[in-house]
């Protein structure tokens, strides 16, 4: 298992180490110790599962809120995505930063997001099957939170015309009004003397 760094300070790409053989492959998909070593502090608390039918579905943004911030091991078992992350930690060196990459079955490819980072995806096949390893915090559903994966403070680019994405996640309140940081600085009304 190798981890690379991402655009985003402590997330990560994780490389899995396949052992092939006439039979097929075995991976090992995570290691307490393996994760410590790479000075990364994760240790999972649940596990989740999605599916998604159609090429072109967004899931996200979703991130869970302090003191409850969830950090995560996403792995895509079937399908392809567009992968995005978006760095929400206001004391973070890259906060506001966007990591983004393609995550698909057999790339042997694993995304840490640390607590604090949202996450969000856009299917690029049909029937799609993430596996979601969850650390820090398990599931609050008063601490769940997200934005539209179209707010314009982070301006995500996605590479397909959305086909369907849920209410819920196109009901998320603007995110510049909850991390005005996000915002550009408004120009000066007077340009310093
Ligand atoms: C996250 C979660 C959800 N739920 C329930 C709540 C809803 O009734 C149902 C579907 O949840 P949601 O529509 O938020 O599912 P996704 O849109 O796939 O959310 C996920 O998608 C993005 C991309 C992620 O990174 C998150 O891990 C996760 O939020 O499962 C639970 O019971 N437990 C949970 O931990």
């Amino acid at each position: 298992m190798r981890f690379e760094p991402t655009a985003i300070a402590d997330a990560r790409i994780v490389r899995l180490t396949a052992h092939r053989d006439d039979r097929g492959a075995f991976a090992r998909t995570w290691c307490r110790q393996t994760f410590v070593d790479a000075g990364i502090a994760f240790d999972f608390v649940q596990a989740n599962w999605s599916v998604t039918r159609s090429r072109g579905t967004i899931r996200g943004m979703h991130f869970q809120r302090a003191p409850h911030a969830e950090s995560k091991l996403v792995r895509i078992t079937r399908g392809r995505v567009h992968d995005v992350i978006v760095d929400l930690r206001a004391d973070s060196p890259t906060r506001g930063r966007l990591h983004v990459m393609e995550l698909g079955e057999g790339d042997d490819t694993m995304l840490y997001v640390p607590a604090g980072v949202a996450h969000g995806f856009q299917t690029l096949t049909d029937d799609v099957t993430v596996e979601y390893f969850m650390g820090g915090e398990p599931y609050r559903p008063e601490y769940y939170d997200g934005f539209r994966p179209d707010d314009p403070a982070v301006a995500i680019r996605w590479p397909l015309p959305p086909v369907s994405v849920s209410d819920k996640d196109l009901s998320w309140p603007p995110l510049g009004q909850r991390f005005p940081w996000l915002l550009p600085t408004p120009a000066l009304a007077t340009p310093a003397l």
